[in-house]
């Protein structure tokens, strides 16, 4: 696959203020979403200015700076908002893999922004809209037959249980292993109602759109708010509890686990040794805390920083993906190891996903707990974490929780 990129000579960017606008996702005019929510703040946009499309190699995040850089370096802007997020943006997803070819990067004709207390419409072109107006309304998907994927589950259980003996023999110390599951609708799927039932249920996520992978990831690559940066790294994990008690206990259990603090600090101790180099200040916390989702808790850790020089945010995204959250240590073992056993293409599963601007400020989580849409077909993908004393079995109930989110997106 080759570079390309669709954009106009130069790009008439105007940024107004505009009066709260409410939910965002219900602003969104027809199926072609694209979105960043989280507590209800965030971006959604819609229409095309300008696409990108790359090649697969780990030049991938500098060719797309150098692009969007030449981009909105040209165009034409007024900005009367000037906070993150307003001005042109792009919203993007990568390929989890170096070599995948699937990574993206749309510029929108409108976005509809809200944060901290500030509210604004960007429109890129003549057509200056006054705001979205609702072209199709959203219809639920109907009819969902559910297959597997590349690995049944006992195949899958199997490919675990042959990473543990590759951890155990000392090839690496960690692996995450992924599966997907295909389900099919019997009409075209529509992003805005699985953003919608996302958003509900996980507020405290990031639920996302970009090219049809639509998710509500728990998991932030990268916060970049001028010289400011914010990651939070997750890994270790267990579902909740099906009473208070169950639910405290579990808590503690995973606080506790040996195995759950190794899998979990393998990629906060990748992910200091990354930043370390960029920041003149970085604050890791030297215990991880507990994160509680509606299915799920998560060790997590928090992590804060000041960049040394200016640097875009996607150059951040570039110094830090894959981090062992989603591929394992040391990386390249790791990513030979999820070649040979997951039997699929991941696609941007598990890769960075979200959204710059012209100043380089932006937000880029891990795109988890998610499907690519295409059509009336839906491949939902979840990954879990391998260390050595891993069981299989265990590893496959905790992909099933996973998967949980977006089957309940899907079904209602
Ligand atoms: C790879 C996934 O989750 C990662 C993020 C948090 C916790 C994880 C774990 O405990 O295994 C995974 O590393 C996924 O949800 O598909």
């Amino acid at each position: 696959m080759k570079l390309a990129v669709t954009a106009p000579d130069r790009l008439s960017v105007r940024t107004v203020p505009v009066p709260d606008p409410g939910d965002l996702i219900s602003g969104l005019p027809h199926p072609a979403a694209l979105a960043w929510v989280r507590h209800g703040e965030g971006l959604v946009g819609w229409g095309e200015a300008a696409r990108l499309t790359l090649p697969g190699g780990p030049d991938r995040f500098t060719t797309a700076t150098r692009l969007l850089h030449d981009i909105f370096a040209a165009a034409d802007i007024d900005d009367q908002v000037a906070v993150p997020g307003t001005g042109p943006v792009a919203f993007g997803g990568f390929g989890f893999d170096p070599g995948s070819d699937d990574s993206v990067l749309i510029v929108p004709r409108h976005v509809l922004g809200r944060r901290d207390g500030h509210a604004w419409l960007t429109t890129i072109g003549t057509d200056q809209a006054p705001g979205p107006t609702l072209l199709r309304p959203p219809t639920a998907p109907t009819t969902l037959t559910w297959s597997d994927g590349a690995l049944p589950a006992p195949a899958w259980e199997s490919a675990v249980a042959t990473a543990v003996t590759r951890i155990r023999d000392g090839h690496l110390g960690k692996v995450v292993l992924a599966r997907d599951l295909t389900v099919h609708a019997g009409e075209p799927i529509d992003a805005r109602v699985l953003l919608r039932r996302l958003a509900d249920r996980f507020p405290a996520c990031y639920t996302f759109s970009c090219a049809g992978l639509v998710g509500a990831t728990p998991e932030l690559l990268i916060r970049r708010t001028g010289g400011h940066i914010e990651s939070l790294v997750l890994a270790g994990t267990t579902a909740r509890g099906t009473t208070p008690t169950d639910d405290t206990a579990r808590a503690d259990r995973l606080f506790d686990s040996a195995k759950d603090r190794e899998e979990h600090r393998y990629a906060a101790e990748m992910v200091r040794d990354a930043l370390t180099p960029l920041c003149s200040h970085l604050h890791v916390p030297a215990e991880p805390e507990l994160l509680t989702l509606p299915n799920l808790i998560h060790l997590a850790s928090p992590v804060r920083g000041h960049l040394t020089a200016d640097r875009s945010v996607l150059d951040v995204v570039a110094a830090l993906h894959p981090t062992p959250a989603v591929a394992g240590t040391p990386t390249p073992t790791a990513l030979d190891l999820i070649r040979e056993l997951e039997g699929m293409d991941r696609g941007r599963y598990a890769g960075p996903v979200g959204w710059v601007d012209a100043r380089g400020d932006g937000e880029w989580g891990i795109a988890l707990r998610c499907a690519q849409i295409d059509g009336t077909r839906a491949r939902l993908f979840a990954g879990c974490g391998i260390v050595a004393d891993s069981d299989p079995a265990a590893e496959l109930a905790e992909a099933h929780t996973k998967f949980g989110a977006m089957r309940h997106a899907l079904q209602g």
